[in-house]
């Protein structure tokens, strides 16, 4: 927690004023019980009523003071913590985002949905919690102890030693739950994962039968985090009342000595009410503190789960220089003896695959499942770093351009493409935020995306809902490829961008592609062949390593997995053609 100091910064008077006006409120509290006795021991003793009435209204305004410095605090600590989780969560988010595809799976993705929201808040509600008791307990704490060795030390003993011995307890059950709150956080990593997964793969489920099976294990996921969180309570369970028996002990001590004491004229009445009073003080102390003790161990453990992830350096180091624009006689993409394998995995996804493809011209990427195809698109976005050789961009090597710049250079439309909460044009915006409405239907023309737009009542302000669930796949797929032509890329990567359409639709899309990207470089990844067999150049990809590179022509007299692939989809009268 305390490595999240930095997020205190710019609030520190907050940080001194909460605690400040909490420990004013402890002051007031210690007052009390003396005004309350000299009450009993002279204005009752003496049948004072004057004295009564005037001691009572001190009374009185002590507690609206602690009012109102309470509220003071409150506010105080509140706004410092709030300051804390938004600063927090929003360097955390920027952190992850900034993180390449390798270290967020390495992390986990439903880990760090855990972690940014539930984890922030967490400490966010551990801090505010410190804040406000760190000094009001000891104060307390200390304060009824000194007060009640001022009124009588053998009292004050009893106080005393009870006192410790909570605290010794409290300590002890400090030490036990703060790992346990940490495998709580990583159940629920579980849960978020599970749930996400059945939310997103519904229909599958639906589909497959499988509600049954898929709420027995996420019954299961969540039963083992109740029962870590059962197991955790029953020691916190236990905690309250053994400090309660504790201080009771103390206080069955105090009232039989104080009693003695006040037979033999030792001590007053009043004082023992004061003494009583300061017991009282001291045992809700102690059972706060116990709170805190909760809330700090899991504070804690989510801050070091937190931390964790800022202590993630980026697996890839920024480029520095601004990615080319396609020039004249350079190749926009080249791969020079390019090898790749997935961290952890035993094989090469992609395996020395060298090709140059020139600005305006095209190129098919084909193979079976599995083949390496998103994998070599993947490599030309830097979403990974090559393993061997060099990929490049423009002419430069793409670990040597800052990724942004390079993503301006190439765009990509993925196979499940998604949309986000907003409309139509703030989707296709995306791609370039100061494009104007005839931008946006110029691309939303050549990617057939027309009618979708006009489908909908309000063109291109139509609400598109999360993840763009209002619109069909193929809908969402031309909305896609739109939004990567809004941003004009120099290379543009259709993986399996179409696999939703219709083939005339899907041929319609190549065509206007042919025709209103004449100078963009295009890659088209596809298990078609009607795809890519008119791409200037045809990438046959077969367990990650090149099985031909060629055109229609040359590989179907060359390339035997290339002729497989049109024997199954072509008659041989549409291959040749
Ligand atoms: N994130 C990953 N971690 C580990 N291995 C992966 C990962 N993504 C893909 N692979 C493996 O890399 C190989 C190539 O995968 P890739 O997605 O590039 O194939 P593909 O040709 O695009 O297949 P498809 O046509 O089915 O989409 C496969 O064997 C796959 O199992």
């Amino acid at each position: 927690m305390f490595k999240l100091r930095r997020y205190l910064r710019g609030h520190y008077l907050e940080c001194v004023l909460a605690p400040t006006f909490k420990g004013l409120e402890a002051i007031l509290q210690l007052i009390a019980p003396l005004v309350m006795a000299q009450i009993i021991d002279v204005g009752i003793a003496n049948r004072d009523a004057g004295f009564v009435v005037s001691h009572g209204a001190v009374l009185a305004a002590i507690a609206l003071v602690c009012y109102v410095v309470a509220i003071v605090a409150q506010y105080y600590s509140s706004k410092l913590a709030s300051h804390f989780g938004t600063g927090l969560r929003n360097d955390l988010f920027r952190h992850v985002l900034s993180l390449p595809r390798e270290d967020v799976d390495a992390l986990g993705r439903a880990s760090l949905v855990t972690r940014i929201t539930n984890d922030t808040q967490q400490a966010q509600d551990g801090l505010n919690m410190f804040f406000r008791l760190i000094l009001r307990i000891p104060f307390v704490l200390v304060g009824s102890v000194v007060s009640a060795f001022l009124v009588d030390g053998w009292e004050a003993a009893c106080l005393l030693a009870s006192s410790v011995v909570a605290v010794g307890l409290i300590l002890a059950f400090m030490c036990v739950t703060t790992g346990r709150y940490r495998k709580i956080q990583q159940g629920l990593d579980e849960v978020t994962l599970k749930t996400a997964e059945n939310l997103e793969g519904a229909r599958v489920l639906r589909a497959f039968r499988q509600e049954g099976a898929e709420k027995d294990t996420f019954a299961q996921v969540a039963g083992g985090v109740r029962d870590m969180q059962v197991g955790t309570g029953d020691i916190s369970g236990v905690v309250n009342p053994l400090t309660y028996a504790v201080v009771n002990f103390g206080l069955i001590a105090l009232l039989w000595v104080g009693g003695l004491q006040v037979d033999v004229g030792g001590l007053t009445q009043g004082q023992l009410v004061a003494l009583v009073s300061y017991v009282s003080q001291a045992l809700i102390e102690l059972l706060k503190l116990t709170n805190l003790i909760t809330m700090l161990a899991k504070a804690s453990a989510c801050a070091r789960r937190i931390n964790d992830v800022f202590a993630t350096v980026p697996s890839q180091v920024d480029g520095t220089k601004e990615a080319p624009s396609p020039a004249e006689g350079t190749p926009a993409v080249e791969l020079d003896d390019v090898s790749f394998a997935y961290p952890g995995a035993s094989g090469d996804s992609l395996s020395h695959v060298s090709l140059r493809v020139m600005p305006g011209a095209t190129l098919g990427v084909i193979g079976g499942t599995g083949a390496g195809k998103s994998t070599l698109a993947a490599l030309l976005m830097r979403f990974y770093d090559a393993t061997g050789g060099t990929v490049r961009v423009n002419g430069a090597d793409v670990r040597a351009v800052t990724r942004q710049s390079l993503r301006r250079q190439v765009g990509i439309v993925e196979q499940n493409p998604q949309l986000f909460g907003g409309t139509i044009a703030s989707n296709l915006r995306w791609g370039a935020q100061d494009a104007g409405d005839d931008d946006l239907m110029s691309a939303v023309e050549t990617a057939q995306a027309a009618d979708v737009v006009a489908s909908k009542d309000e063109g291109l302000g139509s609400r598109v809902e999360q993840f763009g669930r209002n619109y069909s796949g193929g809908q969402r797929q031309r909305l896609a490829i739109a939004r990567t032509l809004v941003r004009r890329p120099s290379v543009l990567i259709l993986d399996d961008a179409a696999s939703a359409l219709d083939f005339a639709t899907d041929a319609a899309l190549r065509r206007a592609i042919r025709r209103d990207c004449a100078g963009t470089c295009v890659v088209t990844i596809s298990q078609r062949v009607a795809a890519v067999r008119s791409c200037d150049q045809i990438l046959v990809l077969d367990g990650g390593a090149v099985a031909g590179l060629g055109t229609n022509e040359e590989l179907l007299t060359g390339c035997e997995v290339y002729k497989e692939i049109c024997e199954s989809q072509l008659t041989s009268e549409e291959a040749g053609r």
